[in-house]
């Protein structure tokens, strides 16, 4: 074979090699051994085509499938991309889908534009209300999303659940803030989970994948829709951030709790400071749902906020937020580094809290070097 030929053709893999890093394997074309093997090559079969998965996304799927309690999990570009998949896969014209008002902002915006636009039903609920006057006949799908991710009130899940029994309705939470182990939502009998990667299995800010996992209690044709409509919408995943999530899964754990220690320390801390109002916080008992996070979760990550007092402006606020020298500015959380980010133009927390309302995604600096920078940024924003 010429030379030009043989640098087009791999050898095959190494035998005998094994390290302790995951692999990364990368495909569009898979090869398949003959011809015969091309008749049933389904996304449900394992290397059919690079779109459907590789060894490192699937290596991805199995593990968080198996630590979130799960039967399949689908890994997606991004969580938002996620929870498209789950409400384009789930809903038809004519439907009626639930979603808790303190919902992730882009999952907002899916509903009232995309969703809408496709004849389906979006409202909004109390999350710490209940659910039955809000349920129609149309009702086919409840969204849980446990705490705000802004605002973090922790929903009544068990309560919730019941007021669903029985009925012809998927439930489905975004589990981002629990990382799939703080909270266990297959446990309180919900369909399906999804969460975004890319905060704290990734853990380091720097990827973007997301996930969506079905309880072990769904049927297969659930399972069988999710991933038809997974392969219609070609929602593949780069096996190199999958590769940097499987290093993220390897210290989750001793990342989560040292970040959730720091965060705590934080807001209890802050949490009589006289420049604050409340924060905003679950372990803390001001917090709005403080009593169901106690019981249905097994302990708190490292997002919280803060509410300045009514005295407060916004330029103070903002002044706040661009004076800190440790904390970046930043919406995605769940990194080794902290960020920060407030919200005066939402007018959902605008209405509640007005524009003096900032969040902290805590990571693993020095938690003295973080309230120290609180403190420096209040002196300068001359926030008292
Ligand atoms: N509820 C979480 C996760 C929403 S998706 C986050 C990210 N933009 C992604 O697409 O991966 C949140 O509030 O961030």
């Amino acid at each position: 074979m010429d030379w030009r030929s043989k640098l087009l053709h791999p050898d095959a893999p190494p035998a005998g090699f094994k390290s302790l890093a995951p692999s990364t394997h990368r495909a569009s074309t898979t090869v398949f051994p003959n011809f015969a093997a091309t008749a049933d090559a389904t996304w449900q079969k394992p290397y059919t085509y690079g779109i459907y998965g590789t060894p490192t996304t699937l290596d991805l799927s199995q593990r968080i499938a198996t630590m979130t309690g799960g039967s399949h999990t689908f890994i997606v570009p991004s969580g938002q991309a996620g929870i498209a998949l789950i409400n384009l896969a789930l809903l038809r014209p004519g439907d009626h889908v639930l979603i808790p008002d303190t919902i992730y902002g882009t999952h907002r915006d899916l509903m009232r534009q995309l969703i809408t636009q496709l004849h389906i039903e979006a409202t909004f609920y109390n999350p710490l209300g209940t659910l039955s006057a809000h349920l129609r006949p149309n009702t086919r799908l409840v969204w849980f999303e446990s705490p705000g991710s802004v605002t973090m009130e922790v929903q009544n899940i068990p309560a919730l659940m019941e007021e669903l029994r029985g009925k012809d309705i998927l439930t489905v939470i975004d589990d981002t803030y629990s990382a799939g182990v703080l909270f266990r939502p297959f446990d309180h009998g919900i369909d399906i989970s999804m969460q975004a990667i890319s905060k704290y299995i990734g853990g380091h800010s720097d990827l973007v994948l997301g996930c969506v996992t079905t309880a072990p209690h769904t049927d297969h044709a659930l399972y069988l829709k999710l991933g038809d409509t997974f392969r219609i919408l070609g929602l593949t995943a780069s096996p190199d951030d999958c590769t940097l999530a499987l290093r993220g899964l390897q210290t989750l754990s001793v990342r989560l709790a040292a970040a959730a220690e720091s965060a705590l320390t934080l807001a209890r801390a802050l949490e009589n400071h006289p420049a604050i109002a409340i924060v905003l916080h679950p372990s803390l008992p001001s917090n709005p749902g403080h009593s169901s996070f106690m019981r249905d979760f097994t302990g708190p990550a490292a997002l919280f906020s803060i509410v300045f007092h009514e005295h407060t402006t916004r330029e103070q606020t903002e002044a706040f937020v661009d004076a800190l020298r440790f904390f970046m500015i930043g919406y995605s959380w769940g990194g080794t580094t902290s960020v920060v980010m407030a919200y005066p133009d939402d007018t959902r927390i605008v209405a509640q809290h007005g524009p003096r309302l900032v969040r902290f995604g805590i990571g693993l600096e020095y938690t003295a070097d973080l309230l120290e920078d609180i403190h420096q940024a209040l002196a300068v924003a001359k926030i008292s």
